[in-house]
């Protein structure tokens, strides 16, 4: 995860002090891009430890297309809180959009099952894209999505690889978390299509670190960094993704350093 620290290092020293919408004040860049090879261990941060539970259990949340926090709560999950409607609701933010985009028509879109029925049938296609950015319904999101659009892109020897265009992104809580669930996405796309994991390749416009982080930031480029963790899916090819369960995610030797807690700028 040197890549990470580099940007940290990069915004530290390059950024602009930026008044924001939070009202908090960011040290920013604009345009980035970190590549990880996901054959050299998975890219969970050591210097800090990172709630795991909660990066599973988000990224399955989107994948079932639920936008509710209860099933996050359920799951003692509680960092989409902040934003929840006094139902628990976030509007039609990445699950609805991930699995059922809705045209102006009424007809709705399963991104997902498109895209792995795709990466199977026409790996060398140019367009297997998932994308959040629904124009004509960011106003009724909580918030509009960070993460907004991802390619996959599969190579001669049978490696999926995955490309994500962040708009805005939070590097000192919010990033951690997008690397590893795409990482983590990369890897169960590619074992129920049957292939070996490429790169994840994070491409960021907005990057920036929250005035109140910078403190927590010095720690982490403080500390040494240990080996990276290993990810183990029981999940046999061509099986659906709707049936992933938490228990078939298995993470293997992450000894991280202690976690730092930092606010969450809303
Ligand atoms: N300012 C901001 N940053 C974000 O990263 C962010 C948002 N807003 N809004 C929507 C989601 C929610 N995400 C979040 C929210 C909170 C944490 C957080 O507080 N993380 C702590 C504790 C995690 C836990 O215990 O589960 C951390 O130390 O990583 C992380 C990601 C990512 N997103
Ligand atoms: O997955 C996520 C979700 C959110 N963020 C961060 C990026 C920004 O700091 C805020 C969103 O504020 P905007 O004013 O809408 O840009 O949340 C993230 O890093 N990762």
């Amino acid at each position: 995860m040197e890549q990470y620290h580099k940007l940290l290092s990069h915004v530290l020293e390059h950024g602009e002090l930026r008044e924001d919408r939070t009202g908090i004040c960011c040290f920013s860049v604009f345009g980035y891009q970190m590549r990880f090879d996901l054959n050299k261990g998975f890219p969970l941060q050591t210097t800090k430890k990172l709630h795991w539970k909660s990066i599973v259990h988000e990224l399955l949340w989107f994948l079932k297309g639920d936008t509710n926090i209860k099933y996050l709560n359920e799951n003692g999950v509680r960092i989409w809180n902040e934003w929840a409607d006094e139902f628990g609701d976030l509007g039609p933010i990445y699950g609805k959009q991930w699995r059922s985009w809705r045209d102006n028509l009424g007809i709705e879109y399963d991104q997902i099952s498109k895209l792995i029925y795709d990466l199977k049938r026409d790996p060398k296609s140019r367009r297997h894209i998932v994308s959040s950015w629904n124009v004509s319904d960011l106003q009724e999101m909580a918030l509009p999505p960070c993460h907004l659009l991802f390619q996959f892109y599969v190579s001669k020897d049978k490696k999926l690889s995955c490309q994500l265009y962040q708009r805005s992104a939070d590097l000192f809580l919010g990033v951690p978390f997008n690397i590893a669930s795409y990482a983590l996405l990369t890897h169960v796309i590619a074992q129920i299509c049957g292939y070996g994991v490429g790169e994840f390749i994070h491409t960021i416009g907005d990057a920036h670190i929250y005035s109140n982080h910078i403190n927590q930031v010095k720690e982490v480029l403080s500390r040494v960094e240990r080996q990276l963790p290993t990810l183990s899916l029981d999940i046999e090819k061509n099986a659906n993704i709707e049936d992933l369960d938490f228990n078939q995610i298995h993470l293997n030797d992450y000894n991280p350093h202690p976690a730092i807690s930092a606010k969450v700028a809303v």
